[in-house]
């Protein structure tokens, strides 16, 4: 699979475009680790199209390869089988697939900067000058209602204020795909729904696809859209309130 294949045949063996909305689309898709007695199959015969304004909740026990998933749909790692598309995205610099921002499990910020330097960074690396990223930074942050929490280092917050500060980061890169990896996984359930009212709110405002994993059924009802994963294959699926479409 190139990373750069924007238009990968689709499983019935036309080309997959943007005029059909699809943001993302996985055929077949697999992911081994290792190889020989000790391989683990994480993902196995994925085939699942993300459309442009999903609001799509991943569920499954733990292990069930939803990170794994989330990983390969963000183009941060490459299948062992199958192939994955950005039709709606695109090739970004590097040739992964174009604006994604992605919330990883637990603190991630970078203790040493500053949670304004911590939002703006990766503007950096994509190039934006600094005083414009400096300034983007600071309008995520007011997004995210954590305005007054640019000059605290990430040490200085809270859990909950820790994810505003990395859904602020994801915001100020203005991606159409929003991947969050258990986003409220360790925070209490009130900071949580805060956290995915704060995402929710975010990828409304960006007009992004947004796609959560979750334990939390509470959580996943706030999403329209059920996806479930179980030994690595995407189990049942549709099946949010008045939603049966096929992921
Ligand atoms: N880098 C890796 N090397 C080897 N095995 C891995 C690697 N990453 C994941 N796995 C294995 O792949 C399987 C799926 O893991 P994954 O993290 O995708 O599950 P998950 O559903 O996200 O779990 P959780 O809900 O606990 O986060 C597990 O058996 C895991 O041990």
């Amino acid at each position: 699979m190139s990373l750069r294949d924007g238009a990968a045949a689709r499983a019935d063996g036309a080309p997959a475009t943007p005029a059909d909305g699809a943001l993302v689309r996985c055929v077949n898709v697999a992911r081994t680790f290792g190889t020989g007695p000790t391989a683990v199959v994480a993902v196995h015969d994925v085939s699942c199209t993300v459309p442009s304004g999903a609001r799509v909740a991943l569920m499954g026990p733990s292990g069930s390869g939803k990170s794994t998933l989330l990983h390969l749909i963000a183009g941060l790692d490459a299948p062992t089988g199958g192939t994955i598309a950005w039709p709606g995205l695109g090739a970004g610099p590097n040739g992964r697939p174009g604006p994604i921002g992605v919330i990883f499990q637990g603190p991630s910020l970078i203790p040493t900067l500053d949670v304004t330097e911590n939002v703006a960074l990766p503007l950096l690396f994509a190039g934006i000058p600094a005083q414009d990223a400096a300034a983007r930074a600071s309008a995520a942050l007011d997004r995210v209602g954590i305005a007054d929490l640019g000059p605290k280092l990430p040490e200085e917050l809270s859990g909950g204020q820790a994810q505003r500060a990395a859904v602020a980061r994801v915001i100020a890169g203005r991606p159409r795909l929003i991947l969050a990896d258990e986003p409220t996984g360790q925070l209490d359930h009130e900071t949580g729904g805060h956290v995915i009212s704060v995402l929710l709110t975010a990828a409304e405002e960006l007009g992004a696809a947004l796609i959560v994993t979750t334990h939390d059924a509470q959580i996943a009802a706030r999403l329209p859209h059920r996806w479930t994963m179980r030994d690595g294959g995407l189990a049942t699926r549709g099946a949010g309130p008045g939603d049966d479409r096929r992921p």
